[in-house]
């Protein structure tokens, strides 16, 4: 798939949390009204994010009609804050609270709704505190991939980030 992103050619390899969730665990540590991954929230994408093999993690999404852009196919930012969430949790498998700074996204095909979207994410590495990470979408074949995304992160003191904004937080 085409893609313009470059991440650094040095970047530093990272390592595996001892208690990181074991391969095929669901990685659960974020907020039950988080848009992307929260229970509670009549309207989110719900995802669940699974630890992988090594620094990898996969998950899975159904494409329902309320994700809907162009006719009777999902919208690119739907898609997109899909690929956000499930990047952004991978780097909880080395012990490292994130926020995004960067996403890009590449569309490959158009993805029809009822399809069963799959996400398969990677850490590549770091740089002080940025965390460069890819992923795939596809629709059953990871050789055939449907979106990609490039993404780079910051690892952040969550009470410290958070301070300012935390007493404005949804509670359902
Ligand atoms: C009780 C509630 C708990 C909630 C917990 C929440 C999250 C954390 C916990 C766990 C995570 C688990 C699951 C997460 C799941 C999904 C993730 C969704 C994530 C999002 O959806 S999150 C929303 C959107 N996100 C933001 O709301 C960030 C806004 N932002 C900032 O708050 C600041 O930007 C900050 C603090 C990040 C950095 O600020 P700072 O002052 O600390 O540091 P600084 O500026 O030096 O940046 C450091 C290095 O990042 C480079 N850098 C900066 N910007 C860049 C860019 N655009 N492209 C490339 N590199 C960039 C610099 O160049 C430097 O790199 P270098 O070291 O090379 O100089």
């Amino acid at each position: 798939m085409k893609h313009a992103f470059v991440p650094p050619a040095d970047l530093e390899p990272l390592t595996r949390h001892p208690k990181a969730a074991a391969p095929g665990r669901h990685i659960a540590l974020h907020h039950s009204t988080c848009f992307g991954c929260g229970d509670d929230v009549p309207l989110g994408l719900h995802l669940k994010v699974m630890a992988g093999e090594g620094l990898t993690v996969d998950a899975q999404m159904p494409v329902q009609d309320w994700m809907q852009g162009g006719p009777g196919v999902i919208h690119g930012g739907v898609l997109s804050a899909a690929f956000d969430e499930v990047m952004g949790t991978s780097p909880l498998l080395v012990g490292a609270p994130v926020v995004t700074v960067h996403l890009e996204v590449d569309f490959a095909k158009p993805i029809p709704l009822g399809s069963d979207l799959q996400f398969h994410a990677r850490i590549l590495g770091s740089e002080r505190r940025k965390i460069y990470i890819d992923a795939i979408a596809h629709l059953g074949d990871p050789n055939a991939p449907v979106a990609g995304a490039h993404s780079v992160f910051v690892v952040i003191d969550v009470e410290k980030h958070f301070a300012e904004h935390f007493d404005k937080r949804v509670v359902l």
